[in-house]
C-alpha cells in the first residue's frame, strides 16, 4: 500500500458522506439508462465515473444535478436546512440549489454558457442568481473566479465563441466555482481538446481540489483523466455499478472482468 493511500483510506471511511445516492433507476422507453444505483461520495474527494458510451454516467451527473428526475431512488446532500430526498424538491427549490450549492462542468460548452455574453458576464450571472447586485463586487468576483481557473484575465470580456475550446471550459469552471459549491460536477470537461490542453485543464482541476478541498465527481470515458483525477472510482455498464473503489486499486487490481478489459484496453 503507498503511503498516500494509507492516509486517504481511513479519511473517507471515517467522514460521513456529504452525497449519498440509492437505488436510483431511469428508463428512456425501452433503454434502461440507470438501473438500481447507489452512490456515496465524501467531502473533499474526487469520485470518477468511469464506462463505455451508454453506460449512464451522464445520466447520473444529471440526476447529481437535479437536471433530470428518476423513475425510482434517493438522493441526498449533507447540507444545512437540506433534509429529505432532493428529487422531491419541486423546480424552484432544485433551481437555486444547483445555482448556489452545485458547480457543473458540460463537455459541450453550450450547455454551460450563454456564447455570446461576455465571460465575465457569464459567471457574473451564477452570481446574481445568488444576490450580487452591485455591478464593481459582481466583477471582482468574476475575476476572481477566472482568476481561480486560469483564464488569462485580459480575455475576460471576450465572448466564450471567440475563445479556443479550452478557454471556454475554463470559462465553465470559473462559473461554477463562483459561489463556491459544495460539489463541483464534471461530464468528460476535457474530452475532445488536444492531449496539451487537456493536459493544462486538468492541472487547474488538480490544483483548484488541492487548494479549495472541493468535493467533485468526474464522467470521462478515458480512464487516463480519471486516473489522473479520482481518489475513488465507480465502474458503470449497461446502467448498472460493476466494481467501485479506491482508484488505486481498481487500476491494479480491477476484479470485474469489465473492468479488467478497460485497464488492460487502456494500458
Ligand atoms: N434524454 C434521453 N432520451 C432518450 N434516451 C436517453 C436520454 N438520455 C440518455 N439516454 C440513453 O440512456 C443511455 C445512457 O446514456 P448516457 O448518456 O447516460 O451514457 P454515457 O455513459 O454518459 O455515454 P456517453 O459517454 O456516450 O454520453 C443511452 O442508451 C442513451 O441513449
Amino acid at each position: 500500500m503507498t503511503a498516500a493511500l494509507a492516509l486517504r483510506a481511513p479519511q473517507l471511511m471515517t467522514t460521513p458522506p456529504l452525497l449519498t445516492m440509492t437505488g436510483v433507476s431511469r428508463r428512456y422507453g425501452d433503454v434502461v439508462a440507470l438501473d438500481d444505483v447507489s452512490a456515496l461520495v465524501y467531502p473533499g474527494e474526487v469520485l470518477g465515473i468511469v464506462g463505455e458510451s451508454g453506460s449512464g454516467k451522464s445520466t447520473l451527473l444529471r440526476m447529481m444535478n437535479l437536471e433530470d428526475s428518476p423513475d425510482a431512488g434517493d438522493y441526498r446532500l449533507a447540507l444545512p436546512d437540506l433534509p429529505g430526498n432532493l428529487f422531491e424538491l419541486d423546480r424552484f427549490a432544485r433551481r437555486m440549489l444547483c445555482a448556489t450549492r452545485i458547480g457543473i462542468v458540460y463537455q459541450n460548452p453550450h450547455l454551460g454558457l450563454l456564447m455570446k455574453n461576455s465571460s465575465s458576464g457569464n459567471v457574473a450571472e451564477r452570481l446574481l442568481i445568488a444576490g450580487e447586485r452591485s455591478f464593481a463586487a459582481l466583477r471582482s468576483r468574476a475575476r476572481e473566479a477566472l482568476d481561480a481557473s486560469e483564464f488569462p484575465l485580459e480575455r475576460m470580456d471576450a465572448r466564450p465563441i471567440e475563445l479556443s475550446g479550452g478557454m471556454q471550459q475554463r470559462v465553465q469552471l470559473a462559473k461554477a466555482i463562483a459561489l463556491e459549491p459544495a460539489l463541483l460536477l464534471l461530464d468528460e470537461p476535457t474530452t475532445g481538446l488536444d492531449v496539451s490542453v487537456q493536459a493544462l485543464v486538468l492541472d487547474t482541476l488538480k490544483r483548484l481540489q488541492r487548494d479549495r478541498a472541493i468535493t467533485m465527481v468526474i464522467v470521462s470515458h478515458d480512464l487516463g483523466v480519471i486516473r489522473t483525477m479520482a481518489d475513488r472510482v465507480m465502474v458503470m455498464r449497461r446502467g448498472r455499478v460493476v466494481e467501485q473503489g479506491l482508484a488505486d486499486q481498481i487500476f491494479q487490481d480491477p476484479q470485474h472482468d469489465y473492468t479488467q478489459q478497460l485497464v488492460h484496453a487502456k494500458l
